[in-house]
């Protein structure tokens, strides 16, 4: 790719954020045309090195502390900071997200899975296009990646056995994304996935990509087995990406322009010292993601009316749903004292470290080419069904049959204690997948310098409260099974053994929810004349001409699981649409 001098200049499209969706779609455009991207941040792999590249610092990042107060890295993240959480502690969360080219695949854990086949039919139907079925997805889904299968002697942990179906991967497809098993297995996550194994979530025989989320396994990772680095959107998409396409790197995009019949002709940018305009001959895409693309409408007259009306800004389209309907999922983590080693015990000491590094340089593999790994996804069985409000059953009841509605995510710390206090703090996670509470995205301002004021809606409905509570006393049951009976060190840590009402636990998990990144849906995609769609089953926005968004606000919901994958299928999908005319 070439690097853009700031300055007026014309392309056929212009992409508004050099993220996930955003380097996939102008890769994919540049094939044919000419494609500029805009891009606040800089480049990930000068400006934090290491950290952003090795897989096991994805895990340890100081800056996605989510607390107020939270250490900065202005360098590779937003710092946005959301509104007061009323239901869950009045805390204001830090939402990390990712301002450097590949956007939040330069600094995500990594997971890469696809959701089940019962949430696209959902997608396709809710949206009207059958097209989002999970068959006819496929095709996009394979062109995004090439797999190198695990490597058993590398990750050398034969009780960390690799289940997954080849037959939805298509290598001959040479997809720019790498996705592999990382080379190294934590043991104490091999211990805590047999505990949940235990309580009845067996090991699922096909993995998670071919459309099937239910039971245990190694989840695959967007990691490059050839050095064991992060293949982002940069790494990947765009590395592979000729001269067709053109980045502006430092430019932030700050309203999207139109001429009189509103079709979209370009973009105002400025960087620090110079404001410039980018045209497009063709189309403008907004990839800004979840929380800046629903800004970044609003300031450019797309969006609820009396928001625009309240800082004077000229009304295109009236569109209700920009920033609405924010899904997120939110997890808390159960803690207990294991008397196993876990990663970062092989990296606690200068000659540990130098061991480790030295396997990671000459073998990619060893603690540093991990980050982590087995997760987890069931619907609750019915003793915990049992005891949820029957309102609470009835709203899981509307989510498709195969969707799991908590995804338990397993890891462990060193505890940095001496004996006898144990030397691994084990964790297992439960991550709400069936959100009922709704969050919302708005601007404070006619000014893209202020940030969009986020409020991310968690726990405000009761029935996540519900699900979280008996999540909590499902852990509980792992962490007591006879698998870990002889591990087990000390009392449960958190939420500790003096918490156990319901009332308790809730209390406890509306402290401690934390965010697990998945945010969607804020600008989200639906049919002709529905009440707060933003955009239509191409991506097409309401009400103006020549403007699409791709990025995962416009899913229209949180898909089950992690979201990276879907993201960039949405990207390749559209990209064909748009190079279609379509
Ligand atoms: C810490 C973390 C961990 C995660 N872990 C996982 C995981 O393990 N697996 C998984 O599947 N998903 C994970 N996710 C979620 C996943 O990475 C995101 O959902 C996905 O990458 C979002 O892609 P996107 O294209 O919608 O937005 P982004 O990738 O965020 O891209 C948006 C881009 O737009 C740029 N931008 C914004 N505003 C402007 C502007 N005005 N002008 C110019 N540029 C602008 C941003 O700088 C950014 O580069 C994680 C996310 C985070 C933050």
């Amino acid at each position: 790719y070439r690097a853009g001098i700031p300055g007026n200049a014309s392309y056929d499209y212009v992409v508004i954020g050099g993220g996930t969706a955003g380097l996939a779609i102008a890769s994919r455009l540049s094939a044919s045309a000419s494609v500029a991207v805009i891009e606040a941040g800089g480049i990930y792999e000068q400006d934090t090195g290491n950290q952003s590249v090795v897989p096991y610092y994805s895990l340890i990042f100081p800056f996605l502390g989510t607390s107020e107060d939270h250490p900065k890295e202005p360098l590779i993240d937003w710092d946005l900071v959301s509104i007061p959480q009323a239901s869950s502690g009045n805390r204001r969360i830090h939402y990390a997200q990712g301002k450097t080219l590949g956007g939040c695949s330069a600094i995500n854990t990594l997971a890469y899975h696809r959701g089940t086949k019962g949430s696209y039919q959902h997608w396709a139907d809710l949206v009207g296009d059958q097209s989002y079925s999970f068959e006819r997805l496929l095709r996009f889904f394979k062109l995004t990646c090439t797999l190198t299968p695990p490597d058993p002697r590398k990750r050398n942990a034969p009780n960390a056995t690799v289940l997954y179906d080849p037959s939805v991967f298509d290598n001959s497809l040479n997809g720019p994304l790498q996705v592999s098993w990382a080379n190294w297995v934590d043991p104490a996550s091999s211990w805590l996935a047999r505990a949940l194994q235990a309580v009845g979530q067996s090991l699922s025989p096909t993995g998670f990509s071919s459309g099937k989320m239910n039971g245990g396994g190694w989840v695959s990772t967007a990691i490059d087995p050839k050095d064991a680095t992060r293949s982002s959107s940069e790494a990947s998409y765009l590395q592979k990406s000729g001269a067709g396409v053109t980045v502006y790197l430092h430019s932030q995009a700050s309203k999207i322009l139109f001429d009189k019949d509103k079709k979209a002709t370009g973009v105002a940018v400025s960087t620090q010292d110079k404001n410039y305009v980018i045209t497009s001959k063709k189309e403008v895409i907004l990839s800004a993601g979840v929380f800046h693309s629903p800004q970044l409408l609003m300031l450019s007259g797309i969006g609820p009316a009396a928001t625009l009306a309240a800082h004077s800004i000229h009304l295109l389209s009236n569109l209700t749903g920009v920033g609405q309907n924010l899904w997120d999922q939110i997890f808390v983590n159960v803690l207990g004292g294991l008397d196993v080693p876990t990663t970062g015990t092989y990296l606690s000491t200068p000659s540990q470290r130098a061991l480790a590094l030295e396997q990671y340089l000459t073998n990619a593999s060893g603690p540093y080419s991990s980050a982590g790994g087995y997760l987890s996804f069931e619907k609750l069985p019915p003793t915990h069904r049992a005891t949820l409000s029957p309102r609470t059953r009835s709203l899981l009841s509307h989510f498709p049959a195969d969707w799991p509605e908590i995804e338990y995510i397993v890891s462990g710390f060193p505890s940095g204690l001496d004996a006898p206090s144990p030397p691994t703090i084990g964790a297992i996670a439960a991550t709400l997948l069936t959100p009922s509470s709704r969050g919302s995205v708005t601007i404070s301002s006619s000014s893209i310098l202020n940030p969009p004021v986020i409020d991310l809606g968690w726990l405000t409905d009761p029935a996540d409260g519900d699900v979280l509570v008996a999540a909590v006393r499902r852990i509980r049951e792992a962490f007591n099974s006879s698998v870990l009976t002889p591990l087990i060190a000390g009392a449960e840590i958190a939420p500790g053994d003096a918490v156990t009402s319901d009332m308790d636990i809730l209390a406890w998990v509306r402290q401690n929810a934390q965010p697990i990144w998945h945010a969607s849906s804020t600008c989200r995609m639906g049919r002709v004349g529905d009440l707060d769609a933003v955009v239509d089953s191409r991506t097409r926005v309401f009400g103006v001409e020549r403007l699409r968004v791709v990025d995962n606000s416009v899913v229209p919901f949180s898909l089950p699981g992690h979201p990276q994958a879907s993201v960039y299928m949405l990207a390749e999908k559209i990209a064909e649409d748009v190079l279609r005319g379509w």
